[in-house]
């Protein structure tokens, strides 16, 4: 099929050369008719990703006006999931007397949404903010990213880290010698092979498609449409919903402008968390005070499972209105970066009283 020539509708998945040497090919092949399932699913995920892609905010109405009803719907918002710098005192109250253990997501959380997925560098004084704030509590970093690709970013070793929406978990352990050893958890090993497969697949027959990204996050393939013209979503949707139906092992999920294929597996961030939670010692909700901060809707099941736990806080980053089971919010990485700040201040106030008294 040639996209660039504007066919407007993916039937089969191309089977070049080399996909067959992954692929048998009567699993590639698909009807050249798309069933009305399909054209569900397909209108369906596009409808979700026109929704999850406001119009930008403007700072002015068309008479020049101030925006007043974005404004006015972000207070009325911020009234029912405060911020979380304005609640500060409010969130360190109900931490005395516990350990916070602060798990904190990449994109959009640390590190600003760019258009390229590559370039989402973390600024220096965000990594000293992490590097501080990990001195005083257990900071672990929950990504879609694969685990490899975060800590790149990241770069801070006394940080626990879990990768692929947590389906990669290193956590240092102390051995029997007294050494540090690594203890990594990965629920869905078995499914390796698959998503190299589906990822060298999705390369190869979306790369006809303008400003599609392909990339490997090694228990999950993301699927970028940030900087594909809206009129070409639906080729992005359908070769994406041919996988999920070549592999009903895997699922699709949404976050940011990017559709991610992953195991279909009970495990999500919200796992993670727990998982991170009991290995790190951590489950006793009268001495520990769980805080997660992130900005995507594969956070909301870590929001969801302190929520649940009632053990703990969920923070969202985000500028606009969003349903969510978080109980504070963040407007971006900056405020963030605030937030570790005033964590540590915190911290050394309380050390230097605890001297005092
Ligand atoms: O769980 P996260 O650490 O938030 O990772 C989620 C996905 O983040 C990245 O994509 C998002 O950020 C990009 C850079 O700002 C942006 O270009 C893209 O549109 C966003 O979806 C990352 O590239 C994905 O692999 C992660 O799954």
């Amino acid at each position: 099929m040639d996209v660039k020539k504007g066919c407007p509708v993916v039937t089969e998945i191309p089977y070049t050369a080399e996909l067959s040497a992954i692929v048998p090919r009567r699993k590639m092949v698909k009807s050249p008719v798309p069933s009305k399932v399909d054209d569900a699913i397909v209108n369906g995920w596009i409808e979700a990703m026109r929704c999850s892609s406001p119009p930008r905010k403007k700072k002015n109405g068309p008479d020049h006006s101030p925006s007043i009803d974005v404004d006015c719907e972000f207070r009325s918002w911020q009234a029912k999931c405060p911020s979380a710098l304005t609640s500060f005192d409010k969130i360190m109250m109900h931490a005395e007397g516990r350990k916070i253990a602060l798990f904190l997501d990449y994109d959009g959380t640390l590190s600003h949404i760019v258009d390229d997925p590559d370039k989402a560098v973390m600024t220096k004084k965000m990594r000293a903010a992490v590097k501080d704030v990990a001195k005083f509590f257990p900071t672990a970093i929950v990504s879609g990213r694969s685990r490899d690709k975060v800590f790149e970013f990241v770069k801070l070793t006394e940080l626990y880290y879990a990768g692929s929406h947590g389906m990669d978990i290193m956590v240092p352990e102390i051995g029997s010698t007294n050494k540090k050893v690594d203890n990594l958890f990965q629920p869905a090993s078995e499914f390796l092979p698959m998503m190299d497969e589906v990822f060298r697949f999705l390369i190869e027959s979306t790369k006809g498609i303008e400003g599609c990204k392909v990339e490997n996050n090694k228990f999950c393939v993301s699927v970028h449409y940030r900087n594909v013209d809206e009129k070409d979503w639906n080729l992005v949707v359908q070769y994406v919903n041919n996988v999920a139906k070549v592999y009903p092992k895997l699922r699709v999920t949404h976050g940011r402008k990017v559709l991610e294929i992953r195991p279909l597996i009970d495990w999500d961030k919200g796992k993670a968390v727990e998982f991170l939670l009991e290995s790190l010692g951590l489950t006793n909700s009268e001495t520990v005070l769980p805080i997660y901060i992130g900005d995507d809707r594969t956070d909301e099941d870590a929001f969801k499972v302190l929520k649940k736990r009632n053990c703990g806080y969920g923070i969202l980053v985000s500028s606009v209105p969003k349903e969510t089971d978080a109980v504070f919010s963040l407007k971006d990485p900056s405020e963030v970066m605030a937030f570790l700040r005033l964590l540590v201040r915190y911290k050394k106030r309380q050390s230097l009283n605890n001297e005092e008294n």
